[in-house]
């Protein structure tokens, strides 16, 4: 890792150190990553058109969840997508650079030092101009998953910001055009990417996972092995970072509501890839509805302003992830 890209990092965990948040951004060179992809080759960073095309023609459309179902509905969700199993990631800084990054976040997010991040792929994005994501939450994959990382691949691109929003704030993050770009928000955020009004927006998804302790001092817990990060220790992790960031938010506790069924893998009959995670988007109770995202009026492609995105909150409740929620005493998840 570079100089200036460890000044930033440092600048970062010294910054976050007094506040955990919802969401943080990092950027990095670009040099950092060499990224293949099945049918296209090694991408050229910064990503330039004709490039983004052979992505394009490898794609598919990009599907979602909701309740029961598995949809690819244009009108909520329209990208292209390339799954995990088709990209190669490497480059001879890319394990180090990615580490850093992964302390920074869970620094920034206010997770203890004891906990281990891992960030496992997801899927490639590409989004044309016009395309775009409306506000949803992404599905757990297992209890290890506490949040999403997106790696934005610098191109020459406007519009396409990803909007994270917590307890009613919301954040921007816009991709940089020469620099990966890092954004992670905490598995409960709700967020969504405004349509591209330019260029061509391309972006690694990857899950969190916090997969292990270890002690503060770095050495590994004698007698332990890496494995699944215990429920207990997530739960407090969670817990301090949550009282931390209400108390400077002011921010009340959120509300309960009942506790809804989990939903079967979002990919029937491809089998579900490995890391794979549900995207869930669902209606506001009704009452509070402006918008519905099936049958009448439908909210309009990706413009949704603060009020809105308000509108078509999921129907469960901000929790960190699904080893936090029993904190808060439901296990809701759509
Ligand atoms: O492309 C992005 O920035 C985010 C995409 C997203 O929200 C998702 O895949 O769940
Ligand atoms: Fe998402």
């Amino acid at each position: 890792m570079g100089h200036g890209a460890r000044k930033q990092l440092a600048k970062l965990l010294d910054a976050s150190e007094r506040c955990g948040d919802f969401s943080t951004r990092i950027e990095m060179s670009a040099r950092a990553l060499r990224i293949e992809v099945d049918g296209v080759g090694v991408l050229p960073l910064p990503l330039r058109a004709p490039v983004t095309k052979k992505l394009i023609a490898q794609a598919r459309q990009a599907r979602f969840g909701r309740g029961e179902q598995t949809l690819a509905d244009t009108s909520v969700r329209d990208t292209w997508e390339i799954t995990p199993d088709r990209i190669t990631l490497g480059g001879p800084d890319w394990d180090r650079t990615l580490s850093g990054v992964l302390d920074g976040v869970r620094t920034a997010l206010g997770l203890p030092p004891t906990t281990v991040l891992r960030a496992e792929p997801h899927a490639l994005l590409v989004y044309g101009k016009g395309q775009f994501f409306l506000p949803h939450q992404d599905s757990e994959k297992d209890d290890s998953m506490v949040g999403t990382l997106v790696v934005s691949l610098p191109s020459h691109h406007t519009g396409g910001e990803l909007v994270v929003s917590h307890a009613g704030r919301s954040v921007v993050h816009q991709a940089s055009r020469e620099k990966l770009t890092f954004a992670a928000f905490y598995a409960d955020c709700l967020h969504e990417v405004k349509p591209v009004k330019s260029g061509y927006r391309v972006t690694l998804t990857m899950n969190l996972l916090a997969e292990r302790t270890r002690p503060a001092g770095g050495r590994r817990w004698p007698g332990r092995r890496p494995g699944p990060l215990p429920d207990r220790t997530l739960h407090r992790a969670g817990r301090r970072a949550l009282r931390l960031r209400q108390s400077e938010n002011g921010a009340p506790e959120p509300p309960r509501v009942p506790s809804r069924p989990r939903v079967h893998p979002a990919w029937p009959g491809l089998g579900p890839p490995q890391g794979c995670r549900r995207h869930a988007c669902h209606p506001a109770p009704p009452g509070r509805r402006a918008g519905r995202l099936r049958g009448g009026p439908r909210i309009g492609r990706g413009e949704g302003d603060l009020g809105r995105r308000t509108a078509l909150r999921p129907l469960r409740l901000p929790r960190r992830c699904r080893a936090l929620r029993r904190l808060r005493g439901r296990g809701v998840r759509g």
